[in-house]
């Protein structure tokens, strides 16, 4: 547990607010195309040294090991954004699989509950250091208070999102997917070194879309995000490269 945040009848209690120094690299371009070549084409005039990638359901059910590969050979650091979601044995055979891919950070649904983040966390340890990352998808950022209570779920989504964060920590994660409205408190409850990993990103003025629980670049890192996980804002525009500058400099000017 983290020495800033102490739990009671596994509600959290803030006792502070750490200091948040930016992650380095904190921007994870989400891939979602279904072109292999536009995705790599766009790949080619990035930067590694700029920003990470991520590749979700689409790109690697239609791509497959072989886009990983792709991704690896240009450099790339590499988000499998899979959001596993079986029995303990399923998961952590998925998360075997995954860092037999060599990629830097993967995922589970803290709703798979503890005994499967557990399974899934002990199956990384013959990887040692060269173990993924292994983060918990808590509420997902396109889902609202009343989505939720669609589900049975009648507690706001910040309160859902601390109860699965405080269960994900239990199992030992290295962090979260949140949305960034929630990064602030759990920040202060989980200390710097719970990664807080956070879609629904939106520039000001550009399209919400599906999302819900949004914020900007800029106040999603001030609140506490560290890495922000930003697709159609950058894939979609006219000009993805200067769009992603755009925001990269928004960011680097700040820190
Ligand atoms: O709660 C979640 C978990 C994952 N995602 C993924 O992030 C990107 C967001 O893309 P945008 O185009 O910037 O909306 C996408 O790949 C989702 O699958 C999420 O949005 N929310």
């Amino acid at each position: 547990m983290a020495n800033n945040a102490s739990y009671q009848h596994n509600k959290i209690i803030t006792l502070q607010k750490p200091e948040t120094p930016m992650t380095s690299k904190p921007i994870l371009v989400a891939l979602d195309y279904d072109d292999k070549k536009a995705a790599l084409n766009l790949i080619d005039q990035l930067d590694p040294e700029m920003c990470r990638l991520k590749v979700g359901k689409e790109m690697f059910t239609l791509f497959g090991p072989g886009l990983v590969k792709d991704i690896h050979e240009r450099k790339f650091e590499l988000f499998l954004d899979l959001k596993f979601h079986d029995i303990p044995n399923t998961v952590a055979k998925a998360v075997t699989a995954a860092a037999e891919l060599g990629v830097w950070m993967t995922n589970v649904h803290a709703s798979g509950g503890l005994a499967m983040m557990e399974a899934a966390k002990n199956a990384l340890q013959p990887y040692g250091k060269d173990a993924p990352l292994l983060i918990a998808v808590t509420v997902l950022t396109s889902m609202s208070d009343e989505d939720l209570s669609l589900l049975g779920i009648n507690v706001p989504a910040v309160e859902h999102v601390k109860r699965l964060a405080n269960l994900t920590h239990q199992a030992g994660l290295d962090g979260v997917v949140c949305s960034a409205k929630e990064a602030s408190i759990l920040k202060a409850a989980f200390g710097a070194d719970f990664s807080l990993v956070t879609p629904g990103i939106r520039p000001a003025g550009a399209a919400v879309g599906d999302q819900h629980r949004v914020m900007t670049p800029e106040d999603a890192l001030r609140a506490g995000s560290d890495y922000l996980v930003i697709g159609r804002p950058i894939t979609k525009a006219a000009n993805p490269l200067s769009a992603l500058t755009e925001i990269y400099h928004s960011i680097t000017k700040q820190s």
